[in-house]
């Protein structure tokens, strides 16, 4: 839509016929965005090669467990001269990488080509042209540069950064505290409980994102903190949603089917949980969350444990050596 608004023409991939044509015929998407009427210049189809064949840049935001399907598929039809921007925002759970390591191993493209595109942005509000803030992040400062030109007009103002490590983990990362959030929330805990586990939060995405290289600056930009803040905030999310649901005790198979939409931050969780014993980084509130998704731990039994650890210094185990490396 943003892209369509910039006068570009858009062509759309999905799987599903139906939804293509109601896309073309009727403008709409009434599934996806209720009540919307879509640009004319956006064409859906169902064959990825009519979608990317004559494409100078491509969009991916297929959910992460597709990632790697979609990414072979295109494959196919892939130029080396395209841009390849993706918004997807999770691991893939098997090899614990990150999407745009998935879609370079597929493409056969350096990582650092593609761009990463995350920030504090629901589907909902952009088509309403609120406006809204992103980071497009790439080590390729041409591809980045040229996606910001592609995205920014007047209502969705983007930055560059070339931090694709701590973008790409935070996107990630924050859904799994926002499931928290939504978790605090269902519970009946107030707002004291939502900026702890907010603030908290945000402590162990960035001791794991600095262990994995990312710039500790990037956990307080739009795709770190600005993101977090929307998805555990905000109506529209998701991993706020489910978690409100299972916080008044609902189990998870229920909410996943009432969801109807992908629910990234639960195959997060279960990845953050390997990554934080693999990197021997301590992760508590994403341990609790992962023992109440997959553990059938009581909600009220994983605070009761995080209110209960040993008392610590709030900077305790915080790679603050890093600072100066990102400094000099
Ligand atoms: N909805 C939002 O506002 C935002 C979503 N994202 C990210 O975008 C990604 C996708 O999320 P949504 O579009 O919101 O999810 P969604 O659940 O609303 O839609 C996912 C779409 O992907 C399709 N799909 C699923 N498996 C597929 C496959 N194997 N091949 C092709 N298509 C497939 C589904 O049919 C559906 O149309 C997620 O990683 C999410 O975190 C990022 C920023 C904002
Ligand atoms: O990442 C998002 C907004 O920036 C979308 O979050 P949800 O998947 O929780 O809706």
């Amino acid at each position: 839509s943003v892209l369509a608004a910039n006068n570009l023409d858009v062509s759309l991939w999905s799987r599903n016929l139906e939804q293509v044509n109601e896309i073309n015929e009727l403008h709409t998407n009434s599934r996806y965005l209720p009540g919307i009427t879509l640009a004319s210049n956006i064409i859906a189809t169902s064959s990825m090669k009519d979608a990317v064949e004559n494409s100078s840049a491509v969009v991916i935001v297929a959910p992460s467990s597709a990632m790697r399907e979609v990414s072979r598929e295109l494959k196919k039809y892939w130029k080396n001269d395209m841009i390849c921007i993706h918004a997807t925002k999770g691991f893939e759970t098997e090899t614990l990488h990150r999407m745009s390591s998935v879609i370079s191993e597929e493409l056969g493209c350096d990582e650092g080509d593609i761009v990463v595109l995350s920030g504090p942005s629901h589907a909902e509000e952009v088509i309403r042209h609120c406006p809204t803030t992103v980071v497009v992040a790439s080590l390729n400062k041409e591809k980045a540069e040229a996606a910001q030109e592609l995205f920014m007009n007047s209502y969705f103002r983007v930055y560059t950064n070339r931090d694709m490590v701590g973008v790409e983990l935070s996107g990630a990362l924050k859904n799994i505290i926002a499931l928290g959030a939504g978790m605090s929330d269902g519970l009946g805990f107030g707002d004291n409980a939502k900026a702890a586990l907010l603030t908290r939060g945000l402590a162990e995405i960035s001791r794991i994102g600095v262990e994995l290289g990312a710039n500790p600056l990037t956990f307080s930009g739009l795709a770190g903190i600005g993101d977090l803040v929307v998805t555990a905030t905000s109506q529209h999310s998701r991993n706020w949603r489910a978690g409100s649901l299972i916080g008044k005790g609902t189990k998870l198979n229920d909410v996943l089917e009432s969801m109807g939409m992908v629910v990234e931050g639960i195959r997060t969780t279960q990845a953050a949980h390997k990554l934080s014993i693999k990197h021997g980084v301590q992760m508590p509130i994403t341990d609790q969350i992962y023992h109440v998704l997959f553990k059938e731990r009581d909600t009220r039994t994983a605070v009761e444990t995080l209110m209960g650890r040993d008392p610590k210094t709030e900077m305790e185990n915080m790679r603050l050596d890093t600072w100066e490396q990102w400094h000099t």
